[in-house]
């Protein structure tokens, strides 16, 4: 009776179809001819169903296995700005196996940090970020790349209230002070000879953040290099390099296992050395605090670092090592390339635009004079100063896209069907760029941020360099205070110039996607002293130093 339906099915199918399916059936059997047309029939009544219960957001044209990736330059921030242009503020797209959405402008901003934050507050740590995430975010437990947990609510809580807050960072400003007269000093001796900032900014980010987090120096002239100091000089490098590639095995799972790159094996070996190197830290402090138990106990001591505070604090909030490590991995990597990128931008275009610099210089003069160093309480009283790091960080935001969120469960967008485990873009380069929101939205024009109500800490969807809402960057204090500090320092107690032969147009504001977006050219400029003694910015004898707390 089977075959008898099959045999009367297939050659109602063949006089449909014709001599291919003649062909076809003869060769398969009727049977088999007959389960294939239905089976690919049904999957086309699916197929129907599944497109009409959909509505995804536009976007560019998906090829199998690689998704839209041909579609997108290596400046993926510039890319997905001008598919904006075609197919309007929220694109859908996929890359490899996974779902993208990139937000481009400052309604959908809105709509997803407002209404929808909670839906899109994990990060894609099984996505795109997946070994990123395994490895160095130690199975994805870790601040950056965790789901939103109550697990990841308290650390947060700790970082802000215990670390990162105004009061607890004031009683680190000698630590800053001295790192900044280092530079500084080396700035100085270069003599008006040109050079490269961006290598001086590293060191002094590297050492502050290191001896506010580790409380020791890592970095520059004065510090013997031990072998403990290189492996882990080795690893911050290394880990961000690594970071930075994308891996084939995370666009496309089922390529995982061959790992063609070989990343997922070097991911493995840095990840071994990021536990030891961190692991033999926390013992270091661990001893000292025994040896030392009188002034390592409560978080107000001033002389705690990062580290001493965390394990302090491991019985009230009960934190592992694992915790505490993954902890301090994140600040070390979180505080330091996003602010040194911001100062190099802002010397960029304060050496493009001289008469902003002049009038900065002004009012750096009339609050701090020529005869001292600049001070953190000095800040306030700038405000030229923190308009000029807004519109930098407006024109040139360190993290472009954001750090990648991800909706755990399927939502919806502006009036779209968002599947669920999509990974989210937030074009903030393009949303603060965007004509409809700013005027003479290219040009440096920092005196736009003067009587604004625009702040940093993402209450206008039009200008987001931190983020906002639940995944909001906890450092924002801590950046802008940095930030702030070194650039008024800078242009204090120098005038910057182009290198020889270059005129301030010369200088290329080209930028490079990145991990943090970069200068394609790193900035070459000179520095010519304007202040009748530079060294009070490190002589200990000719300024009033920042109260004593070590
Ligand atoms: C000017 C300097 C800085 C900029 C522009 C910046 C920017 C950002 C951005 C855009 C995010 C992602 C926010 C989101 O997805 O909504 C982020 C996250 C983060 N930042 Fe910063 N950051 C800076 C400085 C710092 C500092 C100084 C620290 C630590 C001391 C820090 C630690 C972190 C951490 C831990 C996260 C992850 C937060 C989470 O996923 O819950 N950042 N930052």
């Amino acid at each position: 009776m089977e075959a008898f339906t099959s045999k009367r099915i297939a050659s109602l199918i063949r006089a449909k179809l014709g001599a291919a399916a003649y062909v076809l059936s003869s060769r398969l059997g009727p049977s088999l001819f007959t389960t294939i047309i239905i089976g690919l029939f049904v999957l086309l009544v699916f197929r129907k169903i599944f497109q009409r219960r959909w509505k995804l957001p536009p976007g560019p044209r998906n090829l199998p296995i690689i998704g839209a990736i041909l579609s997108l330059d290596k400046e993926m921030h510039q890319s997905l700005a001008k598919h904006a242009e075609k197919y309007g503020p929220v694109i859908y797209f996929r890359l490899g196996s996974h779902s993208m959405l990139a937000v481009q402008s400052a309604e959908v901003g809105e709509e997803l940090f407002k209404k929808r934050d909670t839906e899109f507050a994990s990060r894609a740590h099984s996505t795109i970020l997946y070994s990123v995430a395994k490895y160095f975010g130690f199975e994805a437990s870790n601040m950056g790349f965790s789901s939103y947990t109550p697990a990841l609510k308290q650390t947060r809580k700790i970082c802000t209230t215990e670390l990162l807050s105004s009061a607890r960072l004031s009683k680190t400003e000698q630590i800053r002070w001295e790192e900044e007269g280092e530079m500084i000093k080396e700035v100085e001796s270069l003599n008006g000879e040109e050079f490269e900032l961006r290598e001086l900014l590293h060191a002094m980010a590297m050492n502050v953040t290191c001896r506010m987090i580790l409380g020791k120096q890592y970095y520059g002239k004065n510090v013997v290099l031990t072998k403990d100091l290189r492996e882990f000089q080795e690893l911050m490098v290394e880990m961000v390099v690594a970071a930075g590639k994308p891996n084939i095995g995370d666009l496309v799972p089922w390529l995982r296992w061959l790992d063609p790159q070989g990343l997922t094996k070097q991911f493995k070996a840095l990840h071994e050395k990021q536990e030891r190197v961190l692991k033999a830290i926390l013992d270091d402090h661990k001893k000292a605090r025994e040896r030392a138990p009188y002034r390592l106990t409560t978080p107000s001591t001033a002389s705690m670092d990062f580290v001493d505070i965390l394990l302090s604090l491991q019985g009230k909030y009960q934190l592992s090592d694992l915790n505490i490590m993954a902890t301090v991995s994140d600040l070390l990597l979180g505080a330091t390339d996003s602010t040194l990128m911001v100062v190099q931008w802002a010397i960029i275009e304060l050496v493009r635009h001289p008469e902003t610099m002049a009038i900065l210089q002004t009012q750096l003069d009339h609050v701090v004079g020529k005869d001292r160093a600049l001070l953190e309480s000095d800040l306030p009283n700038i405000p030229f100063l923190g308009v000029v790091v807004k519109e930098t960080l407006r024109l040139h935001p360190p993290i472009p896209l954001l750090l990648p969120r991800m909706n755990e469960k399927q939502t919806a967008l502006h009036g779209y069907d968002i599947p669920a485990n999509t990974t989210v873009f937030v074009n903030v380069w393009a949303i603060s760029r965007d004509e409809r929101n700013w005027e003479k939205a290219d040009q440096f024009i920092p005196e736009r941020f003067m009587d604004s109500p625009v702040s940093v800490v993402g209450n206008h969807f039009k200008y987001t360099p931190f983020g906002a809402g639940r995944r909001q960057c906890v450092g924002v204090t801590m950046g802008m205070l940095m930030v702030e500090r070194t650039l008024g320092s800078l242009v204090h107690a120098f005038d910057w110039l182009p290198a020889k032969g270059k005129t301030c147009a010369d200088i290329s504001v080209e930028e490079r996607y990145g991990l943090v977006l970069e200068p394609k050219q790193p900035l070459v400029c000179r520095a010519v002293p304007r202040l009748p003694k530079v060294d009070v910015y490190y002589n200990r004898q000719h300024s009033p130093r920042p109260h004593d707390q070590l």
